[in-house]
């Protein structure tokens, strides 16, 4: 069985050598859905009962290790050197740092990376990440998939 629940933020970026006009800096309203499989959980006394996982502890887990992290950050990639140096003179302001270029790709990716490990298996039920997908706009999203 899957899962998948979708949650959204709001984070500023810039493709440094984009060739049009993604290397301004600018913003988008991502959206992020986690899709985890495992068997559905029999248990009459547990609150889970007949779920793989709550939606509501697959967001919270979502909200700490990623959607709070990014939620109103600009995410810069570490070689994009002056935008990186403007947004340090900026007193404390929310900035990420990337060791790849925000794309969504990378977004993906790196989202897939914190997530993996986060989503324990408590009830045995062979719960297991499978995919992030990370939408930039309506029209347009990465997969990160597991393997
Ligand atoms: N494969 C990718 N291509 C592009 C990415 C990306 O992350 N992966 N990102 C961008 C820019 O960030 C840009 O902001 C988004 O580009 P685009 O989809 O063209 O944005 P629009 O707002 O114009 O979208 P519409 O759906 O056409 O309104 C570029 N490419
Ligand atoms: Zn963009």
């Amino acid at each position: 069985m899957q899962i998948t629940t979708r949650l959204e933020f709001d984070a500023g970026h810039r493709i440094p050598s984009h060739k049009s006009q993604c290397r301004n800096l600018h913003g988008h309203r991502y959206a992020i859905e986690i899709t985890l499989s495992g068997d559905i959980i029999k248990n009459e006394s547990a609150s889970e009962d007949g779920m793989v996982m709550d939606f509501s502890d697959v967001k919270a887990i979502a909200r700490s290790v990623v959607v709070d992290v990014w939620d109103h950050a600009f995410l810069v990639y570490q070689g994009d050197q002056e935008v990186l140096s403007f947004l340090n003179s900026l007193p404390n302001h929310k900035t990420v740092v990337m060791s790849t270029v925000p794309t969504a790709e990378n977004m993906a990716a790196e989202a897939f990376k914190l997530l993996s490990n986060a989503y324990q298996d408590t009830y045995g039920n062979h719960l297991k990440l499978e995919r992030v997908r990370l939408y930039e706009t309506p029209n347009s999203w990465a997969d990160a998939l597991g393997l």
